[in-house]
Parts: structure tokens; C-alpha cells; sequence
């Protein structure tokens, strides 16, 4: 049987860990390395699909453990999937709900047979399994679906970390078990193991195993710093095969993105793009721009000099500070549209980085530029 996602390397820069690769989905063959926009409620917030079809999003994230509470599972299964229900026919990913669970729920218990919370929305308890967040998955109906794990606190103790990797060792072979579509929706595993090189060892071992057909890294991104999570990413990518594809969650800013890519990353989701466009805050290759702040009151200048997106050929700091001030809806329309394209666009210019051989130097002038060499 085919598998439903298929990866191809088509070319390793010269001088790093970086891939340039094709990944072969259901609704697209797709670049990467890739940035994937987070539609958490199957809506990637203030973004039309036309706009986000615009800007070359090529998969978006939805998220299990929300749609599962609301509005149900059921409702966007009888709609005909994901794709039909937010009219979205490119790729769909969905995260498996654990990490929702421990981030958004109240109180949560988690045992062997799966994690008992309660819904922030009603307060009710709830239990997840391996097994009901892969029914849930396969009902939402996304081209990639995550196993149900644990993402550990990353300074836990060792034995804490041992347990909890494995206990997701076993939730991923039970998820495996469960899983009703592998012919057209492929199954990631989720590497974790915290900042232990042996556990993350143990973890990607556990998870080769079971040949998933692509693996994420989990247990980052979660108040780590960046040279720990780059550290992580050093030993724990070679534990993975170079012929499947690797996603790290929860990534999303332009170093990250960069570091994560030289390291042998090749599918990246996080929420900052449009969570910060919302408080008015624009990613430009000056660095970060808070444009409701009064300077910009009379600045007519676009978000930024260097960017050709729909809103900078159209719009002025000036107008945009006005609408955000005024919570008008346009506002963070454009204001997501642009930190989105131009992480869209930086992926861009890494994969012409990783053909020229010269990810570096433009990791140089990212950083220079952009202000991250600033301490
Ligand atoms: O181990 C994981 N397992 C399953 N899903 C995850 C999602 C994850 N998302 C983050 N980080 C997100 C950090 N965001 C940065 C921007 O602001 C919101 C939080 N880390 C993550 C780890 C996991």
C-alpha cells in the first residue's frame, strides 16, 4: 500500500544539515523546508483561504483537541472532512490534542490509559486516549495527524522524562493500531525525550520501529532556550531517517526557523506570526515592528521597505496603526496577511539557499539584519 505521504530529498545544502525536499500529500506536492500557518479552529485567523492560497501556504495546521470540543468531530466528518468544511484544498495537519490538554485544560490526570481533564470550555471532564484522538483525527479528516503524546516539561527529571517517553512509546503503537486510513492519511510519531540525548535516543528508536511515514520533535519550544532547543536538534534529527520527513512544533520565528532548518528540519507550524499581528506587532527584515505605537502616526511608509506583499504595495504604517487603534477588523486582516507572507517568503529564500549552497551566509545576513545578533 502507498503510503499517503510520500517524502523525496532532492537536495542537502553543502555546508549543513539542511534539506531541500519534495513531500508528496493528497492535496499537493509540496517544498520544503516549509512554514505551515496554525488554523487552530479551522480558521487560520483574520486569513481567507484565497488569501492564504495568495501568499503559497501550502499546509495549514487545525487543531484535534479544539475541534473535538467544539463543534465536534461528528459535525465536520458529516461535512465531508476538513478540507470540504473550511474550504481549504491544500494540505491538512492537526496536531493530536496532548499538548492542548496540558496547556489549555484544567486540571488533567494522566494515566496509562490516556489523560482525564477538564474542557476549559464547560468545565466537564473529559478523557483522551491513543486510541480516541486517532478517532477523532481520522473523522476531521487531515492529509498528516499526530500520535497522542506527553510534551513533559522540558526541566523535569531524568526518571520523569524516562516514564513519560515511554508511555508514549506505547500510546504511539496503540494510536498506530487504531489508525482506520493510512492509505491516504499519514500517521507522524512525536519524538520526545526532553534535553536527554539518550531518551530522545530511546524515543526516535521506539518510533523508527514502528516506520511511521513521517516524525515530528517534540517537547520544544516550551520556555527552553534557543541554544537548548538548537542543542536538542543537533543529536536528536541524525536519530531520524533522512528519507522520511521532520516537523518541529511550535516553531516560528525567522532565527528559529533558520537554525531548525541547518539542523535537518523540514516542516515548521507556530501560532506567533498571527497571535502577535493581532496586538499590532509586524515581523520586518528591520526586525519586529509594533505599529499601533504613536510613532508611526504620520508615518506613510509601508510595514516594510523590503517586502512585496499585498499590504506593503497598499498600505501605510499610518493607516494600519489607525485601524488597529480603532479595533477595526481590517487591521489585523493586514497585519497577519503580512507576518505570514514574509515568513512564507523566508522559506522561500532558505529552500533558493539550500540550491545555492549558501544557507549561512544568508543566516548571516538574517541575523545582522533582523536584529537577532543584537544582545
Ligand atoms: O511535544 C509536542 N507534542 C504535540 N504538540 C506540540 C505542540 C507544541 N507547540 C509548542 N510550542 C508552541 C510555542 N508557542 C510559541 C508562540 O506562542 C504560543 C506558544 N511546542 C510543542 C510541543 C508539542
Amino acid at each position: 500500500m502507498d503510503p499517503a505521504v510520500k517524502y523525496t530529498l532532492i537536495k542537502k545544502e553543502k555546508h549543513t544539515g539542511a534539506r531541500l525536499g519534495l513531500l508528496e500529500t493528497p492535496h499537493g506536492t509540496f517544498e520544503t523546508p516549509m512554514f505551515m500557518p496554525v488554523g487552530t479552529e479551522a480558521t487560520v485567523k483574520n486569513m481567507s483561504p484565497e488569501d492564504l492560497e495568495k501568499i503559497g501556504a501550502s499546509i495549514i495546521l487545525s487543531n484535534t483537541y479544539h475541534l473535538w470540543l467544539r463543534p465536534g468531530e461528528d459535525i465536520v466528518k458529516e461535512a465531508g472532512g476538513l478540507h470540504k468544511f473550511m474550504n481549504w484544498n491544500k494540505g491538512i495537519l492537526t496536531d493530536s490534542g496532548g499538548f492542548q490538554v496540558f496547556s489549555l485544560a484544567k486540571t488533567r490526570d494522566i494515566t496509562e490509559a490516556g489523560v482525564h481533564f477538564r474542557n476549559h470550555l464547560n468545565g466537564r471532564r473529559e478523557f483522551l486516549s491513543p486510541e480516541k484522538a486517532i478517532q477523532i483525527e481520522n473523522d476531521l479528516g487531515p492529509d498528516i495527524m499526530m500520535s497522542l503524546d506527553e510534551c513533559p516539561p522540558f526541566f523535569e527529571s531524568y526518571d520523569y522524562i524516562k516514564d513519560s517517553v515511554e508511555r508514549t512509546s506505547r500510546w504511539a503503537e496503540r494510536g498506530l493500531r487504531a489508525h482506520r486510513n493510512p492509505d491516504w492519511q499519514a500517521l507522524f510519531g512525536i519524538v520526545q525525550g526532553a534535553g536527554f540525548e539518550d531518551l530522545r535516543k530511546q524515543s526516535a528508536q521506539d518510533l523508527v520501529s514502528m516506520d511511521f511515514p513521517g516524525y515530528s520533535i517534540g517537547g520544544l519550544s516550551v520556555g527552553e532556550s534557543k541554544e537548548e532547543m538548537n542543542h536538542v536538534l543537533d543529536f536528536t534529527a541524525p536519530f531520524l531517517p533522512e528519507n522520511k520527513p521532520r516537523y518541529l512544533m511550535g516553531v516560528g520565528s525567522a532565527d528559529s526557523l533558520i537554525d531548525g532548518v541547518i539542523r535537518g528540519i523540514d516542516m515548521f507550524d507556530c501560532v506567533l506570526p498571527t497571535r502577535i499581528a493581532r496586538n499590532g506587532t509586524c515581523m520586518t527584515t528591520k526586525g519586529r515592528l509594533v505599529v499601533k505605537n504613536a510613532k508611526y502616526a504620520r508615518d506613510f511608509r509601508p510595514l516594510d521597505e523590503n517586502c512585496d506583499c499585498y499590504v506593503c504595495r497598499n498600505y501605510s504604517r499610518a493607516y494600519i496603526r489607525h485601524l488597529i487603534n480603532a479595533n477595526e477588523l481590517f487591521g489585523t486582516h493586514l497585519t497577519s496577511y503580512h507576518n505570514l507572507y514574509f515568513l512564507l517568503k523566508l522559506m522561500a529564500d532558505v529552500r533558493q539557499s539550500i540550491r545555492d549552497d549558501n544557507l549561512l551566509e544568508f543566516r548571516e545576513h538574517v541575523f545582522e539584519e533582523y536584529g537577532f545578533n543584537k544582545k
